[in-house]
């Protein structure tokens, strides 16, 4: 499927955790790297990539955020409990906003300066964005959650799907953050119900830590994983040190889902934050990405580890400090 040595695609982590060093190792070491084209401006994007290239990577990915349809939320409720937080922190609260992230520029970039791959999360693009990528020889993948949104990227034209079960650390990839029921589904049954249902191939995602966690996914059925957590603290990663220092002194037992950060569902070490905000936050992306950025951001400086948001999948516990090429080779021996 993708000409690269191994089946491994190392996630794109956004939020400065998947950086062009941490792809170009994973390309070096036999797997596929990916840059995160979330929340960052298109000619950083573009200035990633250029710096991507420049290590002659070989087939490498970047992925984008469908944007949401703007909407009106009610924030009062969650406001005053962040509010609470941010006098602790002696920090102010953002401005809720709503943002496409760049949508239509960075569709263009990527259409005018192709790469080998290009991947979507939080929806399915249409059609005719997926064949104009497509016609510049870039291979198109969808990440999704149900069978119902695999259904959705096999009609619109995706080449491949990442299958994303509810174990991935980082946001849900869900199509609608609107849904009322939620309908979070296991890697494995994600597998199983996928494949009856459409002979494109399939990248698993969620919980993959080892060889173990290949083996099982690829026989289940998937061609490839993609796999986050893993690469949280290794060298190249991106991830300040106090979120690396919580994963490998294991500050945090659990992982929880939750809307607390950033208004869509992911799944995050169970923090002081998480806990005390899930209950109260509102299912408004991005913008309550844009309240709690001043607070995280105020947190990093000062190391208070309770008010990050600390994306981590089940398997967090097995983190380990190395190089992206030992765990390149740890997953794949
Ligand atoms: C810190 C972090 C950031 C993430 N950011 C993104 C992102 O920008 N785009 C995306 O498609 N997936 C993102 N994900 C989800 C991954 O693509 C993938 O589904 C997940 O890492 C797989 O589960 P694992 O973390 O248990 O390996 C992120 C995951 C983590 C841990």
């Amino acid at each position: 499927m993708f000409n690269s040595k191994y089946p491994l695609v190392q996630a794109p982590m956004a939020g400065g955790v998947s950086t062009p060093k941490l792809a170009a190792a994973v390309c070096k070491a036999g797997g596929v790297g990916f840059l995160a084209g979330g929340y960052k401006t298109t000619s950083a994007l573009k200035e990633e990539i250029e710096e991507l290239k420049k290590q002659k990577p070989g087939v490498f990915g970047v992925n984008l955020f469908v944007p949401e349809e703007e909407r009106n939320y009610d924030f009062k409720k969650y406001e005053q409990h962040i509010k609470r937080i941010a006098v602790t922190l002696q920090a102010e609260v953002g401005v809720p906003r709503y943002h496409d992230d760049e949508w239509q520029n960075k569709l263009v970039l990527l259409t005018n300066h192709p790469v080998p791959l290009v991947s979507f999360t939080f929806g399915c693009p249409s059609k005719d964005v997926i064949l104009a990528l497509q016609e510049k020889g870039t291979f198109v993948i969808v990440t999704v959650t149900t069978p119902k949104e695999a259904k959705l990227a096999a009609e619109a034209g995706a080449d491949a799907l990442c299958l994303q079960g509810i174990e991935a650390g980082g946001h849900r990839g869900s199509f609608d953050n609107q849904e009322e029921k939620e309908e979070d589904y296991g890697v494995l049954e994600l597998i199983d119900l996928v494949k009856k249902q459409s002979s494109l191939p399939l990248i698993a995602a969620g919980g993959i830590m080892d060889k173990d966690d290949v083996e099982i996914v690829l026989t289940a059925g998937a061609s490839a994983v993609q796999v986050g957590t893993a690469f949280l603290c290794c060298k190249e990663s991106g991830a300040n040190p106090t979120y690396k220092k919580a994963l490998l002194n294991k500050t945090y037992k659990e992982t929880a889902v939750t809307r607390a950060f950033t208004g869509r569902r992911a799944r995050g070490l169970a923090n002081a934050f998480l806990i005390s905000l899930t209950d109260s936050a509102p299912a408004a992306y991005p913008h309550v990405h844009y309240m709690t950025q001043p607070l995280r951001k105020k947190a990093a400086e000062q190391g208070a580890v309770d008010y990050l948001s600390l994306w981590a999948g089940v398997g967090h516990n097995k983190v380990k400090s190395c190089s992206a090429q030992e765990i390149v080779g740890s997953l794949m021996t």
